[in-house]
C-alpha cells in the first residue's frame, strides 16, 4: 500500500480486518504492529468494516493474507470486484479439510481457479522484504498473469520511484519460485545456524534451484522464469537476509529450539512450515527428486534431527544426482 501510495496522484485505501488496528494506523501513520518505526504515507488511507463496497469501486485489489485466508478472500471478492486483483502470498495452501486421501495443497492461482475462475487475476512476487519496501528503498518484482490486463494494472500501480515492477505471463513459475524459496530458506537458516560454511550454503541455494526448477517445469512453467526475480532473485534473498521469518526458523531449529517454539518466538507466517509437505508430496506425485524439500520435511516432522538432515544429503547416491 506503502509503494502504490507513492507515485502521485493514486487514491490508495489500506483495509485491515481489525477495525483497532486500522484506527490506530490512520491516527498514527504507523503500522506500530508489523511495520514499527516505518511511516506511512500521509495520502495512504486506512478503513475497516464493509470492504464490499470498497471492492466495487476500485480500479485494483491487492490482497495481502498469508496463504491461509486466500480461499476466503477470492471466494467472497468474486462476486464483487470488477477491477484485477493480484496477491502476494507466497506458498501452496495446506489441503483442504475432507480432501481426499494423498490430495495435495495448491498454489494460490489454482485455488483461484477452483472458488472464482472468472476472476481477473494474477500475483505479485519476488525478492520484497516488506520492511524495505515500506521504507521506499529500490525493489524490483514481478507482476504475473496470464490477462494482461492485471499486470498492467499491477505495474501502473506500482512502478515509481522505488518500485521496479516486470511483467511475466508465467504465473505458475513465479508462484513455484515463491512457494518453494521458503521451504529452502529454512534449509539455509539450518546450515548456517549450525554453521556449516559458505560453501555449504552456495551449494543448497544452486541444488535448490534446480529442484525449484524441476518441480516448475513438470507444473508447466518456463525454465527462464525460474533465473528471474521471482526465482533465484527471491531465492538469494530469503535464503541469505536475515529479515526472512522463513530463514530465522531453520536458525532457530539449528539453536535446538523445536518447531512449536520457533514457530511461536516468530510472531509472523513462516510459509515454508505450511508449505513443505506439499511441496514435496506434488513432487513425489510427478515423479519430481526434491531431496533437500524432503530433508526439510524431514526436519519439520520430527524424522530427521539437523545433523541427520545433513547427513541425509551428503550420504545421497551421485548416481541419483541429476545437473539441473
Ligand atoms: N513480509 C514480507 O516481507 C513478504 C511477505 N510475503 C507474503 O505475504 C503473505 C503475508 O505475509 P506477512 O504479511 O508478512 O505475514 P505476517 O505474519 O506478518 O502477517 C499476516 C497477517 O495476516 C493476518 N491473517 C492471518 N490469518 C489470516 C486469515 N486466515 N485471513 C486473513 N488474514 C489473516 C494476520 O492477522 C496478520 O495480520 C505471506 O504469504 C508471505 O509469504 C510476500 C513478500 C514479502
Ligand atoms: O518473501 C519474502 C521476501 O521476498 C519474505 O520472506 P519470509 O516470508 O521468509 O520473511
Amino acid at each position: 500500500a506503502s509503494a502504490a501510495a507513492h507515485p502521485a496522484g493514486h487514491a490508495v485505501t489500506l483495509w485491515a480486518r481489525s477495525p483497532e488496528q486500522a484506527a490506530q494506523m490512520q491516527a498514527c501513520h504507523e503500522n506500530t504492529r508489523y511495520l514499527p518505526g516505518i511511516p506511512l504515507p500521509s495520502a495512504l488511507r486506512v478503513a475497516s468494516g464493509d470492504w464490499a463496497a470498497l471492492a466495487r469501486a476500485a480500479d485494483l485489489v491487492i490482497v495481502a493474507t498469508p496463504m491461509a485466508g486466500l480461499r476466503g478472500m477470492l471466494q467472497a471478492l468474486a462476486p464483487v470486484a470488477r477491477a484485477p486483483v493480484a496477491w502476494l502470498c507466497k506458498g501452496f495452501e495446506q489441503p483442504q479439510p475432507g480432501a481426499a486421501a494423498g490430495g495435495a495443497g495448491l498454489l494460490a492461482h489454482e485455488v483461484c481457479e477452483q472458488v472464482a475462475p472468472g476472476l481477473l487475476a494474477g500475483v505479485l512476487s519476488g525478492p520484497s522484504f516488506a520492511q524495505e519496501v515500506a521504507r521506499a528503498q529500490p525493489t524490483a518484482m514481478v507482476a504475473a498473469s496470464p490477462h494482461a490486463p492485471v499486470r498492467d494494472a499491477l505495474v501502473r500501480a506500482l512502478h515509481g520511484p522505488s518500485v521496479r515492477v516486470y511483467a511475466n505471463d508465467d504465473w505458475v513459475g513465479v508462484e513455484v519460485g515463491g512457494a518453494v524459496k521458503n521451504v529452502l530458506a529454512i534449509a539455509t537458516g539450518l546450515c548456517d545456524g549450525l554453521q556449516l560454511g559458505l560453501n555449504a550454503r552456495a551449494a543448497l541455494v544452486t541444488r535448490g534451484l534446480a529442484e525449484t526448477t524441476r518441480l516448475g517445469l513438470a507444473l508447466g512453467a518456463r525454465a527462464e522464469t525460474f533465473m528471474g526475480l521471482s526465482g533465484l532473485g527471491d531465492l538469494v534473498l530469503t535464503a541469505t537476509g536475515d529479515l526472512s521469518r522463513n530463514r530465522r526458523v531453520g536458525l532457530l531449529l539449528a539453536s535446538g529450539q523445536t518447531l512449536a517454539q520457533a514457530v511461536e518466538s516468530l510472531g509472523h507466517v513462516a510459509e515454508g512450515v505450511y508449505s513443505a509437505r506439499t511441496v514435496a508430496g506434488r513432487a513425489r506425485q510427478l515423479g519430481i527428486e526434491m531431496p533437500i524439500t524432503e530433508a526439510v520435511v524431514g526436519l519439520l516432522d520430527g524424522r530427521l534431527a539437523p545433523a541427520e538432515a545433513v547427513a541425509q544429503l551428503m550420504g545421497r547416491d551421485p548416481a541419483a544426482d541429476r545437473p539441473v
